[in-house]
């Protein structure tokens, strides 16, 4: 029995209709977020941004015909008919090297010695490779016979003169470097990478590497959502801790403005009142929208827009989208993975980052509560997934040892060992 993550009962809406729906949550983001602006860089630095502009074949690739062996350029008609028995015998005038830029011209009945890479001299049609011959230096003997054409890589035969190569909104891979490389572009148009700052909050939040005493914790979230960011080709600065005081809170946003095209906060939005000083913080603003997603980790969330009149002062010009995930690092590592990354891609004017879905069989039974879909850490095996044991949003040490989100839907409470399920793959 198959189970789909998003076509089903309770998909589009839930039971509880104070809750959102993952769907309408992705939407509501994507929505609100606009590409950033393009800009030219160099193809060194444009490695891993997505184009902004269309790449075009500057002149035909190859643009000269030329040989794709080592050996002889000859006319076909002089090497018809030749064999081991009866070799065709010819007089080798020249040679000619990859990137030799001669003019070469071949005489019938003769053979020009010729490397891969290297113009076909003009009267040539067809290239003999060396291992069909005696390899001779002043003649060479031909023991078989070549097609017209033989060796021969043709002018436009990649591509024609401004043939579209590349289109805007690809993400430029090593492949696609290649070939904006190959068709002579220094730099391309491409959205930046999207500079994002990240914060966590909390009085409870120690810097590892320092002493812990009871009541305190280390914080992971701000390194953990920082190397997330990282893991999507986007620059992360990660601020350090901002405490749990409401009147700092704007002040620490507003500092991180100027070199943020997308803030990230942790911690401090559920329903701790003044305590959650994010949430209370951004609720004066009026352009962050608080909500309960139906989902299991990451039920609370908020995202808005800040920089316009209230925080950052920057005017209505430059608006910084705002993530503020909730505090437990479980909760806050799914709801990036779910939400921010389509945000991130969004930002290059791609859609590429959402994380893959396949279908694997449980080998173990798995609950979720009632009407929430829940994402479990699980070790995906091939076309098997295993949940794993410690499944509450604080327990960091499942996080560890997952490679996999088991996606249980809305409308099931627990699905037993044996059950096919949806299973997005980690980065
Ligand atoms: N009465 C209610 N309480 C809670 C609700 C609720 O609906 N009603 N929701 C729970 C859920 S679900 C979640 S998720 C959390 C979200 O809480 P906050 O976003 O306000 O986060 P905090 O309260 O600040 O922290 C929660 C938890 O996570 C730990 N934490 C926070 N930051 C870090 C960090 N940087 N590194 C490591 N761990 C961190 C923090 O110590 C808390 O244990 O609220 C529930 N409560
Ligand atoms: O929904 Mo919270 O995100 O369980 O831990």
């Amino acid at each position: 029995m198959t189970h789909g993550g998003t076509h089903g009962p309770g998909a589009a809406s839930t039971a509880d209709g104070s809750l959102s729906s993952v769907e309408e949550y992705q939407s509501a983001i994507l929505a609100a977020i606009a590409p950033l602006a393009p800009a030219s860089l160099e193809l060194a630095a444009a490695e891993g941004c997505v184009l902004a502009e269309d790449v075009t074949a500057a002149v035909a690739l190859p643009s000269f015909d030329n040989s794709s062996m080592d050996g002889y350029a000859v006319l076909a008609a002089d090497v018809a008919g030749a064999s081991q028995e009866s070799p065709a015998t010819l007089r080798v005038t020249g040679e000619i090297a990859a990137g030799d830029t001669g003019i070469y011209r071949l005489v019938p009945g003769t053979a020009i010695k010729i490397m891969t890479g290297a113009q076909l001299p003009a009267g040539a049609d067809a290239v003999v490779p060396v291992e069909w011959t005696d390899d001779g230096i002043a003649q060479v003997r031909v023991y078989q016979s070549a097609e017209p054409g033989n060796a021969v890589r043709y002018a436009g035969g990649d591509a024609a003169e401004g043939e579209t190569l590349l289109s805007a909104g690809t993400r430029l891979r090593a492949m696609q470097v290649a070939v904006a490389a190959s068709a002579g572009r220094k730099a391309v148009s491409v959205r930046p990478r999207p500079r994002v700052v990240v914060l966590s909050t909390g009085n409870e939040l120690t810097e590892p590497g320092t002493p812990l005493v009871p009541g305190r914790i280390w914080d992971s979230n701000s390194y953990m959502i920082a190397a997330a960011v990282r893991e999507t080709g986007a620059v992360a600065y990660r601020r350090s801790v901002v405490p749990d005081d409401p009147a700092g809170v704007l002040p620490a946003l507003e500092e991180q403005l100027i070199r943020a095209d997308l803030l990230i906060t942790t911690g401090g939005v559920s329903m701790g009142g003044e305590h959650d000083v994010v949430k209370a913080a951004l609720r004066e603003l009026g352009t962050v929208t608080f909500r309960k997603v139906a989902m299991q980790p990451g039920m609370p969330q908020g995202f808005g827009v800040i920089g316009e009149g209230g925080a950052g002062g920057l005017g209505a010009e430059r608006r910084v989208p705002i993530f503020t995930l909730p505090g437990n690092p479980v909760s806050a590592y799914v709801s990036f993975q779910l939400f921010v990354r389509p945000a991130l891609a969004a930002l290059q004017g791609a859609d590429d980052l959402s994380l893959p879905s396949v279908q694997a069989t449980l080998t173990g039974p798995a609950r979720s509560p009632a009407g929430r879909r829940s994402y479990l850490r699980g070790v995906l095996d091939g076309s098997k997934v295993t949940p794993l044991s410690g499944q509450q949003s604080h327990q960091i040490a499942s996080l560890g040892r997952a490679n996999a989100l088991i996606v249980i839907p809305e409308w099931e409470t627990q699905l037993p060992a044996g059950d096919t399920v949806d299973v997005l793959i980690l980065p």
